[in-house]
């Protein structure tokens, strides 16, 4: 029972929470059935949305993708501008522009010519600074563009690289060899790359577009045994380079340059095109190491095709092949569309120019931006052309140098360079600081645009004298020595007397004097100093007086020679030759600089070797010379100089040795002095102010003149002018002149003579006798009678033939006239063709010659005259076209050499 009232509670208990149970179950089951209902629900109701939600995000999706792309294009774009702009400057004009936009190719020569002309006549200064050459690599070097991008390919080379090619097209990979030095020429200044073609396989035809570079120099084709050569040339250069030019101070060239502001050495650059021939031994390999591991630094590159360079941070390679160039040093994994060669006639066309260099610059050049602005004090100082760093070379005379010489070969440019020195000085200094005498020895005229002509009245006002054609007058040469010696001791004298040991001291003692710094230019100087004669030993003594007192008295000296002749000339006379330390050294010039000092082999053309240390290799400055020649500029320069005269100024004194002097109009008329013996003009005097060269004919027995020689028209013209200017002493009718002819050849001559003097008997052989007669037997004792003879002895049988008794002959009667007509004022001018007829007509052989006191000698040999002069065997003298030999007794102590007049009756 107990137990089954305690059991009763216990059920009840169970029940009740099973009860419970049941009715949270029920409520999680009621629950869970109304959330599947609403899941139901919400599933249906998602089921029902989810298609257009679906389409809504697709949309999105893909104008976010669009979006993207528009983003995408439109960067690319700017990337692909910026980095166009980029490879513009980095690359630019030559270095970079496509083929067809050259310039070569598109402007004709006249185009060139204009643009020339332009700059030419642009500002002085902006042409002096535009001609500098700059130092540094010009920039990246275009080869095509990158394929997918579409960006030029650039490479560097200059300074930066060595190029090595791999190929399996070589007319493409040469090609982009061609256009990479093209490029490269075209963008550095002119002769600043040199090239070595080493092509074994085409023997050089692979580049051949650019031989013209050969013709100056700046290529050199390498034949297939000259490998070696070239690369020990290289080796050679860059161990020059790193001891002498770098020498420990800077790590390569272009840091040198970069400080300096010029490059020292030019670029070398070898090409080398190797084939399967072609096998490298290991000395070449070694050597070609050796370049491409040190070139760089020193401005040595190698580009090679098929050649294997060694590998090293500066070596560049690049495969081709397919068209295609890939080089992962430069662009990674992106491969290059190549760029076609350059055209076969763009390469030749550039390398032309590049071969004649650069247009000339011209006189104006050197002109300053005022004329007649510096003092020639202490020393004298013009430019002459632009040196090596860009700036004006300028050569400087003074007390030290005091004298210069110049040398070069025919047409290397020695007058060129003395047009350069004097525009620079006469644009400098005026006339009052500077004068100049100027002689050619040389046949030309090359000095001749300096005096005043028929075609240009201007003349140089600081030209005192200037010579043309003088190379048959050494005489002329002398003279001009003479009067710098005059003019020396003068100013030696004034210096004494101010106490003055040098130019610049007598021109602050004495600031009213007129001492301006004389230049005096001989140009072909040996040619006076090649006979071993009198002119030679007075010349070579006058030059060394000269060379040495000239310094501090402001006399300088410049001479000029061609060959080594003249030089050499000198060079025996170590004191002369020592006071030159000016020299001026042309292309190819000889021992003008010293012995040891061979820049003038290396210089190109145009250039010159200043050296002021007496040709001392550490001494030399090379100077690029600009053309000078050019008439037309000389003429605007000469004609401002020469507006800008003193009114006083007087023109200079123009010697032509071609040309003969007319007979001048002398000054004044009658003089009183004429009865006290008139002059006779002969000729002119080969002298500086080109002096007439006369005889007074006085009554001093022997006072007759001989014109002596076989030339008709001079010995005419000398009795003209001295019939003439006998004629114009005396008052008219005061004077009696006869006139014998006894040659017909004479006798047009004779006759015009006679038409123009105003009292005057005209003779024939028929009539010379009974005129003979008369002037013997005449008792006329005071009025001057001049008998002038035209081929006396072409009478000379009828003067022999023997007369009647007592009758004298015609010889006897000339005899008579000669030996006694001066005392009674007769004096006679006669023309012998021979001395042995003059001896004939006067005696013969012993026959005494005192009546003939005065002679001039045409064709006439030194040695036959030895009858009428004082020197034992006659003078030194062979006969001249033009030049006669004077002689007075009165006067002279030996004969003088002059120009008969050009006489026009
Ligand atoms: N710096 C220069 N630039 C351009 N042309 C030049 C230059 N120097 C000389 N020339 C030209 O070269 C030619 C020869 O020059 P130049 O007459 O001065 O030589 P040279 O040495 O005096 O010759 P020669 O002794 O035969 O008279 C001339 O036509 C001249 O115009």
């Amino acid at each position: 029972m107990s137990n089954r009232v305690r059991r009763g509670p216990l059920v009840a208990s169970v029940r009740r929470e099973l009860a419970a149970a049941r009715a949270a179950v029920r409520r999680c089951l009621d629950d869970g059935l109304a959330r599947q209902r609403e899941a139901h629900a919400q599933l249906s109701a998602a089921k029902a949305s989810s298609a257009e939600r679906f389409a809504t995000l697709a949309r999105q999706r893909d104008a976010e993708v669009s979006a993207a792309a528009d983003r995408l294009v439109r960067q690319t774009a700017a990337l692909t501008k910026a980095l166009r702009e980029l490879a513009a400057a980095a690359a630019p004009d030559a270095c970079g522009a496509p083929w067809s936009t050259w310039p070569s190719l598109t402007e004709s020569q006249a185009d060139r010519a204009d643009r020339a002309d332009r700059s030419d006549r642009g500002d002085r200064q902006d042409r002096r600074n535009s001609s500098r050459v700059g130092p540094m690599a010009p920039g990246l070097l275009r080869i095509g563009e990158l394929a997918e991008v579409g960006v030029p390919a650039l490479l560097p080379l200059l300074d930066a690289t060595h190029l090595w090619l791999t190929t399996d097209d070589r007319p493409l990979s040469d090609g982009v060899i061609a256009g990479l030095l093209l490029r490269t020429l075209r963008s550095t200044p002119s002769g600043q790359v040199k090239l070595w073609i080493f092509d074994p396989g085409q023997l050089g035809g692979a580049l051949a577009g650019f031989a013209p570079l050969a013709t100056s120099g700046q290529l050199t084709f390498v034949g297939p045994g000259g490998l070696t050569g070239m690369l020990d040339g290289l080796v050679e250069e860059i161990q020059r380079i790193n001891e002498q030019v770098l020498a420990g101070e800077h790590a390569g060239l272009a840091e040198a340059a970069a400080v300096s502001g010029r490059r020292p050495e030019p670029w070398r650059i070898a090409v080398l095109l190797g084939d399967d021939t072609v096998e490298l031994s290991t000395a070449q390999r070694a050597q070609l190491d050796r370049i491409t591991r040190t070139g760089v630094a020193a401005g040595v590159h190698i580009v090679t095709r098929g050649i294997t360079l060694v590998e090293h941070p500066t070596v560049l390679s690049m495969t081709i092949a397919a068209g295609l160039g890939v080089a992962p040093g430069l662009t990674g994994e992106l491969s290059i569309a190549l760029d076609q060669a350059p055209p076969a006639e763009l390469v030749t066309a550039v390398c032309k120019e590049l071969a004649a260099g650069p247009p000339p610059a011209t006189l104006d050049y050197l002109l300053p931006e005022e004329l007649w602005t510096e003092s020639s004090a202490e020393c004298l100082r013009a430019p002459i052309g632009e040196g090596t760093d860009g700036e004006l070379a300028e050569l400087v005379l003074g007390d030290d140098p005091p004298h210069a010489l110049i040398a070069g070969p025919s047409g290397s440019g020695k007058t060129n360079l003395i047009y350069a020195f004097l525009a620079g000085l006469t644009s400098r200094y005026a006339p009052s600081e500077l004068e100049l005498h100027l002689l050619d020895f040389k046949e030309g005229v090359s000095f001749a645009r300096f005096a005043p002509s028929h075609r240009d009245e201007t003349w140089l006002p600081h030209l005192r004298l200037v010579g043309i054609n003088v190379n048959a007058d050494r005489e002329f040469g002398l003279a001009l020595l003479r009067h710098l010696a005059d003019e020396l001791r003068r100013r030696a004298a004034a210096a004494k007397k101010h106490g003055a040991t040098k130019l610049a001291e007598l021109r602050s003692e004495d600031p009213g004097g007129h001492w301006p710094r004389i230049i005096a230019v001989i140009d072909e100087f040996q040619v006076l100093l090649t006979g071993r004669d009198a002119v030679t030993s007075e010349a070579v003594a006058l030059l060394e007086d000269l060379a040495r007192r000239g310094r501090s008295q402001g006399i300088h000296l410049v001479l000029a020679s061609q060959d080594v002749t003249g030089i050499e000339a000198l060079w025996g006379r170590s004191g002369l030759v020592g006071q030159f330390t000016l020299r001026i050294a042309l292309p190819k010039a000889r021992r003008v600089l010293a012995e040891t000092n061979l820049a003038a082999d290396l210089i190109p053309r145009h250039h010159a070797v200043i050296n002021a240390d007496s040709g001392s290799p550490t001494a030399n400055q090379i100077v690029r010379l600009p053309n000078c020649g050019n008439r037309v500029e000389w003429q605007e320069l000469q004609r401002s100089l020469w507006l800008q005269r003193a009114a006083d100024a007087d023109e200079p004194r123009l010697f032509d040795g071609d040309a003969r002097p007319a007979y001048p109009i002398l000054p004044g008329g009658p003089s009183p002095l004429a009865n006290q013996g008139a002059v006779a003009l002969i000729g002119e005097t080969i002298d500086v102010t080109g002096r007439p060269a006369t005889v007074r004919l006085n009554r001093a027995p022997g006072r007759n003149l001989a014109v002596l020689g076989n030339r008709i028209d001079e010995a005419c013209a000398v009795l003209a002018s001295a019939g003439l200017a006998l004629a114009r002493q005396h008052e008219p009718g005061s004077a009696d002149f006869t006139i014998l002819c006894l040659d017909s050849d004479a006798e047009h001559a004779a006759k015009a003579l006679h038409a123009a003097l105003p009292v005057s008997e005209f003779h024939g052989v028929d009539s010379l006798y009974p005129a003979l007669l008369d002037l013997a037997e005449s008792a006329e004792n005071d009025r001057p009678h001049y008998v002038l003879a035209y081929a006396l002895d072409a009478a000379s049988a009828q003067l022999a033939a023997r007369r009647g008794p007592g009758e004298p002959t015609g010889h006897e009667l000339l005899r008579t006239v000669l030996s006694r007509g001066p005392e009674r004022r007769t004096h006679m001018l006669a023309w012998w063709r021979t001395v042995a007829r003059l001896r004939d007509d006067l005696g013969g052989i012993g026959a005494r010659l005192d009546a003939i006191g005065a002679w001039v000698a045409l064709d006439v040999h030194g040695n036959e005259l030895a009858p009428l002069t004082p020197q034992p065997g006659g003078p030194v003298w062979f006969p001249r076209e033009q030049r006669a030999l004077f002689f007075d007794r009165a006067v002279h102590r030996s004969p003088e050499i002059i120009i008969p007049y050009e006489v026009t009756l």
